[in-house]
């Protein structure tokens, strides 16, 4: 059998131990690579490049460890930095995958090994659309272990050069195999969604670490001062709890104002809305749609798909109209739309003007 070159993402993690297992015993000749992100121990750091050398070690494939914390600080880091001190609550993730991940991960296999196809540990699945020329990114088969949502910025060239072996399986199905192949990863817990918290603490944490604090008003919709805040970055639209206001119904943060450095609070009910705009967008499976179109669209990545209208606007841009009022719309996080399990396009969610 003559063996295919293929690049493996490994974090250190089961899920991509297993995907390299998988495609080692299918007869690829599999290459491991582990980008290092940060500086410190978790998942992105010390350990996962530790525990992703094992594995290597273990299926007898080589392991190469690219240093990109130079990229992640720039690309994630800063982003994340900026987008929060400007009064929006930014997705990493999806970011991280486009700019820090797939293309330099594509880019890697090629300069190094003349490789075009690399695969990851993600829940996700990839089919060729042979009439509109197009892949299509589909929801993993197991709905709760999901990550297509995180996978909506991938460009089509990078679909094209992508496998996700564990597309089709389920978490314990995952989990099986890793302790079939006897992988020392097979019983390492879930990792946090979010690789900063693990390597901070918490978000507060790292967002003190780069922000610091920066007192300001908690004002109500009609500009009343109800209590005081260390830093609107410390907040997100929807929020409840932390507030630290006493008041008869609850309060939930409705906005928030960067420029006078207010966090705007009211009601449920204040806290939602009809519509949004999206920008920022990357249409996947289907061409950019230039009449409205109808699809389910997940506005967080934790919360159920809900019915909306997506209404083309100038720029590329896009204005999206709920059947329902919707709680939570977050400014920075995405919206990102399906139909079915196919995912269509997706784009950041913008300030409200
Ligand atoms: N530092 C890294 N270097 C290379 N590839 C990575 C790295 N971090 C993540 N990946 C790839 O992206 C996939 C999804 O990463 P994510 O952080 O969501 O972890 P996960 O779903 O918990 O998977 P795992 O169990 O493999 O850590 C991983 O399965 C892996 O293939």
């Amino acid at each position: 059998m003559s063996s295919k070159k293929i690049v493996v993402g490994l974090s250190g993690g089961v899920d991509s131990s297993t995907a390299a297992a998988v495609l080692h015993h299918q007869g690829y000749d599999a290459i491991g690579l582990t980008l290092w992100l940060m500086k410190g121990k978790g998942q992105c750091c010390s350990e996962g490049m530790v525990d992703a050398a094992s594995i290597c070690e273990q299926l007898g494939i080589p392991h190469h460890i690219v240093d990109s914390r130079d990229l992640f600080q720039n690309a994630i880091i800063d982003y994340l930095v900026s987008g929060y001190g400007s009064g929006t609550t930014p997705l990493p993730c999806s970011r991280c995958n486009k700019t820090v991940k797939f293309g330099p991960m594509l880019h890697y296999a090629r300069e190094h090994f003349g490789v075009d196809r690399i695969a990851t540990g993600h829940y996700a699945r990839i089919l060729y659309d042979a009439d509109r020329e197009r892949y299509q990114l589909l929801r993993a088969r197991d709905r709760r272990k999901d990550q297509s949502y995180f996978l909506y910025d991938l460009s089509q060239e990078m679909l094209a050069g992508s496998l996700f072996p564990l597309g089709e399986h389920d978490k314990d199905a995952t989990r099986r195999l890793a302790r079939q192949y006897g992988l020392s990863t097979a019983d390492k817990p879930e990792s946090q969604d979010l690789c900063l918290i693990e390597a901070h603490g918490s978000m507060q944490q790292f967002l003190d670490r780069y922000i610091g604090q920066q007192e300001g008003e908690i004002v109500d919709l009609d500009g009343k001062v109800l209590g005081r805040h260390t830093g609107i970055h410390h907040y997100t639209v929807g929020q409840r709890k932390g507030l630290g206001i006493a008041a008869p119904e609850p309060l939930y943060v409705v906005a928030l104002d960067p420029p006078r450095n207010r966090v705007i609070v009211g009601d449920r009910s204040s806290a939602s809305r009809p519509d949004c705009t999206m920008g920022y967008l990357n249409w996947v499976s289907i061409p950019e749609p230039s009449t409205p179109l109808r699809a389910q669209v997940q506005v967080r990545y934790r919360t159920p798909p809900v019915e909306a209208v997506l209404v083309p606007l100038e720029g590329g841009r896009i204005k999206l109209v709920f059947d329902e009022p919707q709680f939570g719309i977050t400014p920075g996080q995405a919206a990102v739309a399906y139909d079915g399990d196919v995912l269509l396009g997706g784009g950041l969610i913008e300030r409200p003007n």
